[in-house]
């Protein structure tokens, strides 16, 4: 099973007063959970396990847009640290594929491909999922079950968080990052209908609901 960083449900985080968080979500906010150098800490481990297990041969890196752009921009830039870096590199490309079914904090339980490449070029190919959260499962389990049609060579997925919670499908990705409560967390490119992907580099948990469409 994929080993994770958990952060328990009686995490008291750290309080948004010690952070640059932009004023006009100061009051949107309840307390940072995961802070940025632990976010960068865990995700250079990711890269080294990915790499180790996928090894040698050409990656393809599919990003899950739109909140997992922050997370594969950091991923990739250890990946490709480690092809610098190291005796062994392994060729790396990269597709898009936008996925929706969230409004406000739950899901629709409609997921919906909107755009991105071709999910056909990634027949034969190894293919690494990256995405930014898992909560019941729908999203992926949606995705894994539309890119078998296309015959990829191999399927892993990361995924930077997996939510503890009763509405979980049992889904489990390859690679975890952290395992946290069940609590509607923003910031590092995850949103609240398009709000707060613009909190910077941290994870937090939203407390008040103001943001609706
Ligand atoms: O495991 P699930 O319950 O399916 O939830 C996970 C999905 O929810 C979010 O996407 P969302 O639909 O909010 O679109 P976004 O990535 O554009 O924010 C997130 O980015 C995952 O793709
Ligand atoms: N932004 C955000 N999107 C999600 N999609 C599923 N769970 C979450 C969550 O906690 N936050």
């Amino acid at each position: 099973m994929a080993s994770y960083l958990q952060i328990h449900d009686d995490e008291k985080g750290y309080d948004l007063d010690l952070f640059c968080v932009p004023r006009h979500y100061e009051k949107d906010l309840d307390k940072v959970i995961i802070p940025n150098g632990l976010i960068m800490d865990r995700t250079e481990r990711l890269a080294r396990d990915i790499i180790g297990d996928m090894g040698s041969h050409h990656i393809v890196a599919l990003c899950v847009l739109k909140g997992g752009y922050k997370f594969f921009a950091d991923l990739l830039d250890y990946i490709k640290a480690l092809n610098q870096n190291s005796d062994k590199s392994v060729p790396l490309t990269v597709d898009f594929i936008r996925v929706k079914s969230y409004c406000n904090d739950k899901s629709t339980n409609d997921v919906k491909v909107i755009g991105g490449d071709e999910l056909s070029n990634l027949s034969g190919k190894n293919v690494l999922i990256v995405e930014d959260i898992v909560e019941t499962g729908r999203t992926m389990q949606t995705l894994l079950s539309l890119l078998s049609k296309c015959n990829p060579k191999m399927v892993k997925v990361v995924s930077l968080l997996v939510k503890r919670t009763p509405r979980s499908s049992g889904y489990r990705p390859d690679y975890i990052g952290f395992e946290v409560p069940d609590a509607f967390l923003v910031g590092y490119a995850l949103d609240y209908n398009e709000y707060f992907r613009d909190l910077s580099v941290r994870i937090a948990i939203l407390t008040r609901r103001r943001r609706t469409k």
